[in-house]
This record gives C-alpha cells, sequence and structure tokens, in this order.
C-alpha cells in the first residue's frame, strides 16, 4: 500500500533552533495516528510541515504523494486542517462559519448543515458562536476542518482544554470518521486519552521521534514493572524478600511483565478464595513519563 504521507530525514531549523531533528515516518490510509510530546517538542512544526505551510531544511516530505509544500488549491481541498486555537467570528453562527469557510475553500455549502450533524452541532447552527462553550468551537473547528470531504485531517491539539466529558465526545466522533476510511493525524500533550482512539503513536522529543508504535507495542518497548499485591487469610511466610507488607498489610512486589504468569503461579497455592489480589498494569501516564520524562503532563 502506498503511504498517503511519507517523511524521509525531515530535520527544520530556524536559526540555530533545531524543532525538528531527522524525522521519518509513513503513514497508512485509514489509520489514526497521533504525535505526543511535551510543550515544544515540534508536534505543531511537523503538522505545518505536512500541510506545506513551512518547508524542511533538509530531507524530504510527500503527502498524497506530492510534495505538500507546491501542492496547489486542488491538492489543499485533499487536506482538512484543526490548527490549535481555531478562530472564528464570535458574532457569526456556526452555519454562517461553516459557509464562509467552505467559500474560502471552494466548495458546496450544501453539506454544511450534515457537518454540523456529524459533530453533534446541529441544534445550535443558528447559535451566535460566542455563546458556544470550548467543546463547541472545537466540534465547529472540526466542522470546518470536513468541508470537501479531506481524504487526511490534521488536528493540531484538538483536545486541550476540554472537560473529559467533552474529550470522549470528540474521540466518539473521530472513532466514526475512522470507520469511513479518513487518515487522522492530532497532536496531544496525553498519552492517557489515546487509548482504543489511535492506531499508532509516534512520541516527540525536543524534536525527535523517540518511539513509535501502537499503546501496547509502547507498553511492551517500555517493560514497566508491574505491581502485584494481596491480602492472605493466612500468612505469607517461605516468599522472598522481593514481597514487602504495605501499611494495609497487603504484600506487595513489582515484577517485569514477563515474569507476572510465573509469580502469580508461585503465590497461588498460598490464596484460598476469600483472599484479595491485585494486579496493576502500568498506567498510561507512567509510560507518557517513561518516554518523556517525570514532568509529563497527563
Ligand atoms: N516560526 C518559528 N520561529 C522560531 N521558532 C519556532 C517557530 N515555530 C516553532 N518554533 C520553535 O520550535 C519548537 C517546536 O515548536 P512546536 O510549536 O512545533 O512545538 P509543539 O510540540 O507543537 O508545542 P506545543 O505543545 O506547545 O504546541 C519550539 O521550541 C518553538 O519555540
Amino acid at each position: 500500500m502506498t503511504p498517503v504521507v511519507e517523511l524521509a530525514g525531515v530535520t527544520k531549523r530556524y536559526g540555530a533552533h533545531v524543532a525538528v531533528h531527522d524525522v521519518s515516518y509513513k503513514l497508512d490510509a485509514g489509520k489514526t495516528v497521533a504525535l505526543v510530546g511535551h510543550n515544544g517538542a515540534g508536534k505543531s512544526t511537523l503538522i505545518r510541515l505536512m500541510l506545506g505551510v513551512t518547508r524542511p531544511s533538509t530531507g524530504t516530505i510527500r503527502v498524497l504523494g506530492l510534495d505538500p509544500s507546491s501542492g496547489g488549491a486542488a491538492f489543499r481541498n485533499r487536506l482538512g486542517f484543526l490548527p490549535e486555537n481555531a478562530m472564528f467570528h464570535p458574532a457569526s453562527t456556526g452555519r454562517e462559519a461553516l459557509d464562509f469557510f467552505a467559500k474560502l475553500k471552494g466548495a458546496a455549502t450544501s453539506r454544511n448543515m450534515a457537518l454540523l450533524e456529524q459533530v453533534g452541532l446541529a441544534a445550535a447552527a443558528d447559535r451566535r458562536i460566542d455563546a458556544y462553550s470550548k467543546g463547541m468551537r472545537q466540534r465547529l473547528g472540526l466542522a470546518q476542518a470536513l468541508i470537501g470531504t479531506p481524504e487526511i485531517l490534521f488536528l493540531d491539539e484538538p483536545t486541550t482544554g476540554l472537560d473529559p466529558g467533552f474529550r470522549r465526545s470528540f474521540y466518539e466522533i473521530l472513532g466514526r470518521l475512522r470507520q469511513s476510511g479518513v487518515t487522522v493525524l492530532l497532536s496531544s500533550h496525553a498519552l492517557g486519552e489515546l487509548q482504543g482512539a489511535a492506531d499508532r503513536v509516534l512520541v516527540l522529543n525536543s524534536g525527535a521521534l523517540i518511539a513509535d508504535g501502537s499503546v501496547a507495542a509502547l507498553r511492551a518497548l517500555a517493560r514497566l514493572p508491574i505491581k502485584i499485591s494481596f491480602r492472605a487469610a493466612r500468612e505469607g511466610q517461605g516468599l522472598g524478600p522481593e514481597w514487602q507488607r504495605q501499611g494495609d498489610g497487603k504484600l506487595t512486589r513489582f515484577c517485569e511483565p514477563n515474569e507476572k504468569i510465573a509469580v502469580i503461579k508461585a503465590i497461588a497455592p498460598r490464596l484460598e478464595a476469600k483472599d484479595d489480589l491485585e494486579i496493576e498494569e502500568p498506567s498510561l501516564d507512567d509510560l507518557y513519563a517513561h518516554f518523556l520524562g517525570p514532568e509529563a503532563e497527563s
């Protein structure tokens, strides 16, 4: 399958500052891919490079088989973009804003109501945008990005500032888009919200791509320890020193993911029906901190 996006050895410098350093990847059609990293990691710069708004200092970029910086209007209409801070005229209604953007894109305005419906804004179509919540404005931004039925959507931090309910419903809309075959590339600070929402995660640190894979593959790569705890009716004598008694009376130890079953088998003969066994997998926030450091935001 020909990749829809292909970067090879892409570096972007602003003066002496390297915003993106030697990044290469290929994206397949129909996948949802997340770019994850701290503030300043280079996520927006990569999106701008793929949109053709800025050119790489070195390396090559192909989007839908073309150099995005030399693509014309027909090429741009095959892409949708939701900027980090989508701006709309506050006095216009959602419907008027979409009409404006459709005209800019040379697209028919007749689909706009269907787009508003798709993002759950049909009932608010004729309300002024200054009365929209942040979550509603982000959905309007998504509807704007969907004008003209784009093949690839670039969404720059679409869920930043949204409360958990709005985040969830935003990802539900993205899930439906994924089923319709659109390729989605979104950036995010938070790995935690991407479980089940992204097929693949690209982790960026200081402009460099430091990890690339599904959430499950990143978990396997990180090999973060698993915590096993149990509270036994009988004393857990004879267990090794790796088992520590906690303040709540539970016995706890950490182990490598590939030791988990052996550890459970070793304690199984001591467990009775009324005993309590807990297996705690590392959280996605732990995984983010593993790749990007303890000051990780979630
Ligand atoms: N036009 C520019 N001129 C100079 N430096 C820039 C420019 N655009 C970005 N940078 C710098 O490049 C680095 C990467 O910025 P970028 O906006 O791509 O990061 P980001 O991962 O999107 O961050 P955030 O999560 O804060 O949006 C930053 O250090 C930023 O200051």
